[in-house]
């Protein structure tokens, strides 16, 4: 193993391994920290966390737990993966994180980019742009567990660590690898916030970052790191799994309301009602029956709108109707595959975490996209093809491209 990726998430997890797998490295994604070693033929190991929201010491012993196996496997270079609207809050965790690996990796110094052009994020003077609105405009300020309010990521991050916050400007970024590498040396140890507004720019970065131990990232920075090894981009290849398929989607972002929104006009849906799903009043047998007898793959979903998630939230609280609507599609999930489901759609970071969860999956393999950030994944030792997307990616018919690339052959 080359390249060892810490993803806080598990649609962050796919994310990147596509990028890596694109890259050409021979990519596997792990279901938390596996307990036997990774095959001689992986070059990339993401090991996929639900550490995202969790309590920062949890988050760090998670970290570190996959840190140290992903060295074991003999990674030369470790990724902390976190989301591209930096998804966090005041208490944590993407800094004290990176502090912990930092400290076991013995590196001084870390770039921290989230920046994803083709996804429309970029960073220019430390802010964080989605597409053409800053940040805490783009919609995220209404995230359900990680409402993002400040664009400035030096003050987003200064607040989770006690490391000085940096900044890497794009005039530097632009002014070539020489530039960027003068502006990671230093004695004092810090973190530093990379502008990157292009591709080329990542790719830049990237090769600066040439035997770093450690990196703080969104997708984007491993577009330039394969080449670092010497390695040059591939296809992916793909068998797809045919039978019958569902989406499952507890993402509230836009993007997914959106899908949400033109499927529902071309296939059977149900909304699950975030009221009933923490009563209970949710039979699992029925949804199950109902998603079974559908012709076209039908939709389950608890996506809302803001006002919606707030009413719910102030009855019953944050974090109990996140659980409780998570724990349902991962019990959901179990008993379709179970009954016979091999295609499953899934939106939502946190959802997917609980989906793949649900369904005991120890390890995914990548195929190849399916949109920008997604890729087509094949269950290891199932025969189930999944889709986890991020609240935000994908256009407006992805459920419908989803589901046509799980089933068929590259
Ligand atoms: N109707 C709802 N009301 C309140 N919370 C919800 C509702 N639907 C989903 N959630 C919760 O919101 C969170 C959405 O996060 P996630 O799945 O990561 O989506 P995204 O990828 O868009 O961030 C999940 O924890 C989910 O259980
Ligand atoms: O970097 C990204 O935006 C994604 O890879 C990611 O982490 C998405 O998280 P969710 O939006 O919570 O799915």
């Amino acid at each position: 193993m080359k390249i060892g990726v810490v993803a806080d998430d598990f649609t962050g997890a796919s994310d990147i391994a596509l990028t890596l797998a694109e890259g050409g490295m021979p990519t596997v994604q792990y279901v938390g920290v596996p307990k036997q070693a990774a095959g001689p033929d992986v070059q990339a190991g993401v090991v996929a966390l639900k550490s995202r929201t969790a309590p920062v010491n949890e988050a760090i012993s998670q970290s570190l737990h996959a840190c140290d196996w992903l060295l074991e496997q003999g990674a030369e270079q470790i990724i902390f993966k976190v989301c591209s609207t930096f998804d966090s809050t005041d208490a944590g965790n993407i800094g004290q994180v990176t502090e912990a690996l930092a400290e076991r990796l013995g590196e001084d110094r870390v770039v921290v980019c989230p920046a994803f052009p083709e996804n429309g994020r970029s960073i220019y003077q430390g802010y964080l742009f989605v597409k053409d609105q800053l940040l805490s405009e783009s919609g995220m300020q209404n995230h359900p567990l990680t409402p993002m309010t400040d664009p400035d990521l030096r003050r987003v991050l200064a607040r989770q660590t006690q490391w000085p916050v940096e900044h890497i400007p794009l005039s530097a970024v632009m002014s070539g690898v020489d530039s960027v590498a003068e502006a990671i040396a230093g004695d004092q140890r810090c973190m530093l916030i990379a502008d990157a507004v292009r591709d080329e720019d990542l790719v830049t970065l990237g090769r600066a970052l040439k035997g770093r131990r450690l990196m703080t990232a969104g997708s984007g920075l491993a577009l330039g790191l394969p080449a670092n090894f010497g390695i040059a981009p591939s296809d992916i290849p793909w068998v797809g799994s045919n039978g019958a398929g569902v989406v499952l989607s507890g993402s509230c972002s836009i993007a997914t309301r959106e899908q949400v929104a033109n499927y529902r006009r071309v296939a059977p849906a149900q909304e699950l009602d975030a009221d009933e799903v923490v009563a209970g009043n949710y039979s699992l047998q029925a949804l199950v029956e109902w998603v079974l007898k559908q012709e076209v793959p039908p939709l389950l979903f608890s996506s809302a709108d803001p006002d919606v998630v707030k009413a719910a939230q102030a009855k019953h609280g944050r974090q109990a109707v996140a659980s409780a609507i998570e724990e349902l599609f991962a019990n959901l999930a179990a008993a379709l595959s179970q009954s016979g489901v091999r295609r499953i759609v899934v939106a939502g970071g946190e959802t997917s975490g609980a989906v793949v969860s649900g369904l005991g999956v120890s390890g995914l393999e990548i195929g190849p996209r399916i949109a920008a950030g997604v890729p087509a994944l094949k269950v290891v030792g199932q025969p189930l093809a999944l889709a986890l997307k991020s609240g935000n990616f994908g256009g407006p018919d992805f459920f419908v491209e989803a589901l046509e690339r799980l089933g068929n052959a590259s």
